[in-house]
């Protein structure tokens, strides 16, 4: 389960048909929407202005660390969804697949009718869409310009919006479709005048409905659902007149609706770096990337290890100290990938064998070291000591590096005190962990399950230091 927020961006009041349809499927999830009603409407404005606008609005909503990403506007979806998936890693939804998809399930004599802003007509999108999922299918768009303005204007329900309707669509009702896909997040604002002049026999694709949907089953996939929320957040924020906005808004969903106003001004214009959703665990060790990563799930920040980037050259731990090591590792992986990198140097430290292995856990054994090489190898060297005196502690130095600012890592230490059995128990975790044994709950730390081990471990203690203070590093 995820609590974290889904952002919704629109360049106006449009993108609130699909955050309805979000509030009917998706009770349970939180719900930031940002509409950009200041630099409306997106449609005539060249592609690359609108990538631009919005990241601008993305950046906005990372800030607010949302789960997810709906761009519920087609003209953004068609101009920066490409860019957006390629630099988040976030799920980004856009409208313009889904809208299609329903298309092709919907027509029955093979042609299919767009409308939508300039923006997304020139582009192509829809029809690309759906030719890549049957290329038989025949397409016609037809740019609006003068819908969005009148739902922006709050007159959807007037003589002029009946008018504008009639006229702009002449021209599709001669074309013999039997399907028209609402190609604008504004349109299903105009659907009973829409339906009215297209006649019963065309149905209509609302894409934001379909989008929603779509969302259901990535967070099912990624598995971010929000299940239990009895007090669900609901942000609604506008770049342009919080009133107008909420004119609009409130009438369309039935309820009394609050909007802020935004300044464009305080729209961040670099990718917002406070908190990445990314992070790399610059370990080797299977065992140790499993328990790390329990912890970023549970921030909704995804992790990928260094089996994820099998090409890159391995950074020598030299270091004398697991802090040395640590900060090696996170240091040397983060200038390397560009990435916000978390390394962990741990190990054993028996009090007998003054303080050995240490930093020499992993590679106690010397050549062709292995786990159980290293425990044989601890045993033997511990079989004159009485089980009394086999004091040991298990400590976890975690260090998280950031790209291009090596002196500024963020260090954590986290330690587990226990006691080294000469029989192997229990077939949980890695390492050392079947001849750790913790007194006060009578097993060793391989007999105990992923979650009892986090509760006690050095690598679980460490981790509740870093969750505590990562935040406020990262903005720092
Ligand atoms: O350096 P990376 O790639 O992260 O993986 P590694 O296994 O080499 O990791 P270290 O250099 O930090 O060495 C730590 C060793 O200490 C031992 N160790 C650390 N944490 C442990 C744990 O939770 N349970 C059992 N043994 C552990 C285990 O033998 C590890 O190989
Ligand atoms: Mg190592």
């Amino acid at each position: 389960m995820n609590k974290q927020p889904i952002g919704f961006i629109d360049s106006g009041v449009g993108g609130l048909t699909v955050v309805i349809e979000a509030l009917r499927q998706l009770p349970n999830e939180n719900i930031i929407f940002l509409g950009d009603q200041a630099r409306l409407p997106y449609g005539p404005r060249p592609a690359s202005q609108v990538r631009a606008f919005t990241w601008q609005m993305v950046n906005f909503l990372l800030a607010k660390h949302i789960k997810m990403l709906v761009i519920a506007c087609n003209t953004a979806t068609a101009a920066a969804l490409d860019d957006l998936r390629a630099k988040l890693s976030i799920p980004v939804v856009g409208v313009i697949l889904p809208g299609s998809r329903a298309a092709l399930r919907s027509t029955k004599n093979g042609h299919i009718g767009v409308i939508a802003t300039e923006g997304t007509v020139k582009s192509d999108a829809y029809a690309k869409a759906i030719r890549s999922k049957d290329s038989r299918a025949k397409v016609t768009s037809m740019a609006q310009p003068k819908f969005v303005p009148v739902v922006e204007s709050n007159e959807a329900h007037s003589a002029v919006a009946k008018k504008v309707v009639a006229e702009g669509l002449q021209p599709m009702k001669r074309l013999g479709i039997d399907t028209l896909v609402m190609g604008c997040t504004h349109y299903p604002l105009l659907r009973p005048l829409i339906q009215n002049v297209m006649g019963p026999n065309v149905t209509l694709i609302d894409s934001g409905a379909e989008t929603v949907s779509e969302v259901s089953m990535l967070l099912d996939y990624f598995d971010l659902a929000n299940t239990d929320n009895p007090n669900p957040l609901r942000e609604y924020h506008t770049t342009g007149s919080a009133s107008m906005f909420e004119t609009i808004a409130s009438d369309w969903m039935g309820q009394a609706i609050h909007a802020d106003r935004v300044t464009i001004s305080d729209l961040p214009t670099d990718v917002v770096t406070s908190l990445p959703t990314t992070v790399v665990v610059a370990s080797k060790n299977a065992g140790k990337v499993r328990e790390i990563a329990v912890m970023f799930d549970k921030l909704g920040v995804a992790v990928k290890s260094l089996a994820d980037f099998p090409e890159l050259p391995s950074v020598q731990e030299t270091g004398a100290t697991f802090e040395e090591n640590a900060r090696l590792k996170a240091d040397g992986y983060a200038q390397a990938l560009e990435l916000p990198v978390l390394a962990d140097d741990s190990g054993l430290q028996v009090d007998a064998l003054d303080g050995m292995p240490g930093v020499f856990s992993a590679r106690y054994a010397g050549k062709g070291h292995n786990d159980a090489a290293n425990n044989a190898k601890l045993i033997s060297e511990l079989s004159e000591v009485p089980a009394d005196q086999r004091h040991a502690h298990f400590v976890s130095v975690l260090a998280l590096a950031r790209p291009g600012k090596p002196d500024e890592d963020l260090v954590v230490r986290g330690q587990v005190d226990g006691m080294i059995v000469g029989i192997p128990q229990g077939d949980n975790g890695f390492g050392y962990d079947p001849y750790f044994y913790l007194p006060a709950f009578g097993k060793t730390m391989a007999q105990m399950t992923p979650d009892e081990k986090n509760q006690v471990s050095h690598r679980g203690d460490a981790l509740r230091k870093l969750e505590a203070r990562w935040d406020g590093w990262f903005k720092g």
